[in-house]
């Protein structure tokens, strides 16, 4: 049989999945395992990477299987990851030092403070896009290198490999043949010069880090390696590479500058494409790279929210007030009209446009009539009020906003789309495939395989499920989102 499929990896925050896509870009088996999450202290997020690799070669090998195909009917592999989630191996042994130290862990606060505080954000930002924040690695790694006995020496004699989660898997599905990051991952990294497309020397040198430790840094698309023949059956090529986010913002078939896209999962990340131009936000946007192929960056603004799907999970798991997620619908249908409870979700801090590490979470307006369906609801409206904040900050640096593409695990909420929507001011659209992560690094890879001629061809799979019109009138929905501004306001660490 002609290898006609593709193999995508989706590592994610909180799952690992494998799903198997046909030339015609159709989902034909999928596999998941959900990954443990490990607390260590307050604000501090880890995963084991031992975890990690062991779920991702489960799933793939459970995928094909279900797809009933071997390794031979897979023209390559595409692998998309939770982004900015640093982990430091042995490039001997192939074994961590550490925990993966994931994106959402502040442990890093202080250090980003000290560099604000020497005045270095601004050179930070015009050269990687970004803010110092712990979400990004570079102060991560550092950590490690600073708290791991021995790690530092062993970096400088270029024995410890760096990667963000893609890379740690290509070096491993390679079997320590390759060490390489996509330029995607890289932005992210507070270590990457998105200007020249370089590791930047000089935030290498004021971070402390060794060039040594550092991956090549690839295209989106191209030939990265074989799988060793032992793991699937026979080697596989990987194809493709890109963070979760980006991959989200190829699969959405955001491809055209003005086009934007909102993945709803553990967080949300809201990602405008800006074509050939390195927009810099005056709205505490990131600048992150969107796709590179043939060495040719695409770029986009990001807003990033780092509690949205976690705000339900904390509803389930925290406060026991559902079964399950989807039960949330059901619980937020229920609350009074016109409660006037809001919720700040600052679990981890406030990510854009307030960027603010220290911030703290806080339900407002609570009266004696409030409950469990009041509190559901304002969880909800949280994540539509900080899109809102996103998109606001993104018509602000000049965009004009037809419409939102929105993926994820929870855009399955209709009622929560049609009041996204309706605090926006602006048509969210819902696509058939909402699997969109894992579709964009199929894409990336059936794109280098041959399997789909052009991006553009690629866009054109895309297709709508649901458009969901604004239907509340303007003075209602200012007058709910001043509310959220000023309840922001009251759990802003630095007022
Ligand atoms: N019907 C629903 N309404 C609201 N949130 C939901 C619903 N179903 C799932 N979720 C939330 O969506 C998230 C899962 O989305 P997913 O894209 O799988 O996340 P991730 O890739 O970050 O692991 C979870 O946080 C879950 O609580
Ligand atoms: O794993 P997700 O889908 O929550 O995405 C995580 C992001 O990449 C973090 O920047």
């Amino acid at each position: 049989m002609p290898a006609r499929h593709i193999l995508a990896i989706d590592q994610g925050t909180t799952s690992t999945r494998a799903i198997v896509f046909d030339a015609a870009a159709r989902a034909v088996a999928t596999s998941q395992r959900e990954l443990p999450q490990i607390y260590p202290a307050p604000g501090w997020v880890e995963h084991d990477p031992e975890e990690i690799w062991r779920a991702t070669v489960a799933v793939c090998r459970d995928a094909l299987a279900r797809a009933g195909l071997d390794a031979a009917a897979v023209a390559g592999i595409g692998i998309t990851n939770q982004r900015e989630t640093t982990i430091v191996w042995d490039r001997e042994t192939g074994a961590a030092v550490h925990n993966a130290i994931v994106w959402q862990d502040r442990r890093t606060a202080e250090r980003c403070a000290e560099l604000k505080a020497a005045e270095l954000e601004p050179e930070f930002r015009q050269r990687t896009g970004l803010v110092l924040d712990p979400y990004f690695s570079g102060t991560k790694l550092a950590w490690i290198l600073d708290n791991v006995p021995g790690a530092r020496a062993r970096a400088e004699a270029g024995t410890l490999a760096f990667g963000t989660v893609e890379s740690f898997l290509l070096w491993r599905l390679t079997g320590g043949r390759r060490h390489a990051s996509d330029a995607t991952n890289a932005a992210r990294t507070l270590l990457y010069n998105i200007n020249s497309q370089r590791w930047d020397l000089d935030l290498l040198r004021l971070l402390d880090i060794p060039h040594a430790l550092l991956p090549e840094v690839v295209d989106c698309a191209g030939d990265f390696g074989a799988t060793t023949a032992d793991l699937l059956g026979a080697p596989i090529p990987v194809l493709g590479m890109a963070g979760d986010q980006q991959a989200a913002t190829v699969g959405q078939a955001c491809l055209k500058p003005g086009m934007v896209k909102s993945t709803y999962g553990t967080g949300c990340f809201a990602l405008l494409n800006t074509g050939a131009t390195a927009v810099r936000s005056k709205h505490r946007l990131l600048t992150t790279i969107a796709y590179r192929l043939d060495g040719v960056a695409t770029y986009a603004l990001e807003g990033s929210i780092f509690v949205a799907g976690a705000a339900v999970q904390w509803l389930r798991d925290g406060l026991k007030l559902i079964n399950r997620s989807a039960d949330v619908e059901a619980l937020a249908g229920a609350a009074r009209p016109g409660h006037g409870v809001f919720m700040v979700p600052a679990f981890v801090g406030l990510g854009a446009p307030y960027w603010d590490p220290d911030a703290r979470g806080a339900l407002l307006g609570l009266t004696r009539d409030t409950g469990p369906a009041e509190i559901a609801q304002a969880a909800l409206d949280s994540v539509c009020y900080q899109t809102r904040d996103l998109i606001e900050a993104m018509k602000a640096d000049g965009a004009a906003i037809a419409a939102l593409r929105v993926d994820g695990g929870m855009v399955a909420n209709g009622p929560l789309m049609q009041r996204l929507a309706d605090t926006l001011g602006v048509a969210v659209e819902r696509p058939t495939v909402t699997e969109t992560t894992a579709l964009g690094a199929a894409l990336l890879a059936g794109l280098q395989a041959g399997l789909f001629p052009s991006l553009d061809s690629v866009a054109a799979t895309w297709q709508l499920d649901r458009a969901f019109a604004p239907r509340e009138d303007q003075a209602a929905r200012d007058q709910r989102y001043a509310g959220w501004q000023a309840a922001v306001k009251r759990v802003r660490s630095a007022g």
